[in-house]
């Protein structure tokens, strides 16, 4: 039984389609990265699954009764507002404990806990715009950490992070995943996919392959990602249904046949 189910799943902005007609499903205890060119439609597939964002498109079923807890790009979290880590890292007991309750001890014992274990002990009071780059990043990675999720989705998770952290915070998605938890990482560093994640899906707007992280991560596979166009083209349909019933020549119709060979 698949925690995460993808059918036909068409995400998009406006007009534009920035996930195309994607299709496959996820195990209970993947690690997969999630690959693609800028503007391949990585973060919008997070999004979509984290229900920020609404399928044009085809659908997506989370088994039920599973906790998801998402790291966003840094670059999209605004830490211009007067708040502290502190306050940033118990975010991740809302879904248990309603925002306004008050901790209790073993709450406050896993915040500790949290922040030590992305070396932050100590840092609890200081505001958020105060900190570094890389100790924002290790923030957000503390209030993921309290959320104990059943699907964890990390976008860009190293982005700023020295060599080190980095280290660190893979040893701690191991953890998680030696926990039975779902992972989903956006990753540009291939060898970081290939070191540390048995599966990865490639995508260039249209899914190119998705399966074994060595049958994905092929010379001709990722040619075939690089040759996508990051523009939009403003004259093209918005498509929706499923390739094989185009008649019309779509140009992706051939990657989602590629594709759906590996998946
Ligand atoms: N809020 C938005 N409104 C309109 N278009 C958007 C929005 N967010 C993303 N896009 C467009 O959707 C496409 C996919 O963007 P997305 O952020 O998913 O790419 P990505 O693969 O995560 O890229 P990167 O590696 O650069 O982070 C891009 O063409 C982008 O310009």
């Amino acid at each position: 039984m698949p925690i995460l189910t993808i059918d036909n799943l068409t995400l998009g902005y406006g007009n534009h389609a920035a996930v195309h007609h994607l299709g496959g499903s996820i195990a209970r205890g993947e690690k997969l990265a999630v690959v693609g060119g800028n503007g391949s439609g990585k973060s919008t597939l997070l999004k979509g699954i984290v229900g920020l964002l609404r399928p044009m498109g085809g659908r997506i079923t989370r088994a039920e009764g599973t906790r998801i807890a998402y790291l966003p790009q840094s670059a999209e979290v605004d830490r211009s507002f007067p708040a502290r880590v502190i306050d940033l890292v118990s975010l991740g007991l809302w879904a248990e404990r309603g925002l306004w309750r008050k901790h209790s001890t073993d709450d406050r014992a896993r915040l500790q806990a949290a922040l030590a274990r992305v070396g932050l002990a100590g840092f609890e009071n200081r505001p958020l715009d105060a900190l570094s780059g890389g100790q924002f990043q290790r923030a957000l990675f503390a209030r993921v950490i309290v959320q104990q999720a059943d699907i964890i989705l990390l976008d860009e998770p190293f982005n700023g992070i020295d060599q080190p952290t980095e280290a660190d915070l893979l040893r701690l998605i191991a953890g998680w995943h030696a926990e039975g938890r779902t992972i989903l990482t956006v990753l540009h560093d291939l060898d970081t996919v290939r070191t540390h994640f048995p599966r990865a899906l490639l995508l260039a707007r249209d899914p190119i392959a998705w399966g074994p992280t060595a049958d994905v991560l092929t010379p001709l596979n990722l040619a075939r990602a690089r040759g996508f166009a990051e523009a939009w083209d403003d004259s093209a349909p918005i498509c929706d249904e499923p390739p094989h019933e185009h008649l019309g020549g779509h140009d992706h119709d051939q990657g989602h046949d590629h594709f759906r060979k590996l998946a």
